[in-house]
């Protein structure tokens, strides 16, 4: 067996002390990720029943499980990663690179033309260490999020969107500023105080003039 870095041997524990990942376990969800969402939601009103949500970058599957919930039944999600994941009660999960072409446009023909009122993206590269790879490669993904957004929102749709802050994140910003009515940063308790991540919130999606 090889042997664990000293480094991965520290995320372990971290990962098993966290209170986040205690948490998930009891109550059955797949990742501590779901808290992050779920004090999004708390603060932005995000679902309603019946409404459609996309869900980006899903595996395991901790928002797609929060979002259906919060849907119900008559509500819609729609999954993507390019990871398996396993089946969920109200989720169809299509798996695939989202930097394949084909995979955005498989996205759109599941849609089918409908309205989507919620566009989720937890999405993140796999992280090399070096910044001047890791950051265009972040944004790329966020940018390809923001072009379905684009394409799929009705109007007063609202947008999720991990980005990180480095280069290029200031002009994503100011593009969500003027596609959404309001446009939030958010750092969720359950993201870790030495991760860049943030959460960009966008609500009141302005260009569903179709
Ligand atoms: C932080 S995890 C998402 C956790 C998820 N929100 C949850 O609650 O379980 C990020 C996910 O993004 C996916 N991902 C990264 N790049 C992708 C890409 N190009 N296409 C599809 N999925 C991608 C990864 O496979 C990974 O599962």
């Amino acid at each position: 067996m090889a042997k664990r870095s000293r480094s991965s041997g520290r995320w372990l524990a971290e990962h098993f002390s966290d209170e986040y990942v205690r948490l998930a376990q009891e109550k059955g969800y797949r990742s501590r990720a779901v808290f992050k969402l779920m004090e999004l939601d708390e603060h932005d009103r995000l679902f309603a029943p019946g409404t459609t949500v996309i869900d980006l970058g899903a595996a395991p599957g901790g928002w797609s499980q929060y979002a259906a919930r919060r849907v119900g039944a008559s509500g819609r999600v729609l999954a993507l990663d390019m990871l398996p994941m396993e089946p969920l009660p109200g989720v169809t999960v299509v798996q695939g690179d989202f930097l394949d072409d084909a995979v955005f446009h498989a996205m759109l023909e599941a849609i089918g033309g409908r309205r989507v009122d919620v566009v989720l993206s937890d999405m993140a590269p796999n992280m090399s260490g070096n910044r001047n790879v890791d950051q265009p490669r972040s944004m790329y993904l966020a940018e390809l999020a923001f072009d379905l957004a684009e394409r799929v929102l009705g109007p007063k749709g609202s947008f999720v969107v991990k980005l990180f802050q480095g280069e290029g994140f200031q002009e994503y910003v100011a593009r969500a500023r003027k596609a959404f009515g309001s446009v939030g940063m958010r750092k969720p308790k359950a993201s870790r105080a030495r991760s860049a991540e943030i959460y960009l919130v966008g609500k009141g999606y302005r260009g569903a003039d179709r």
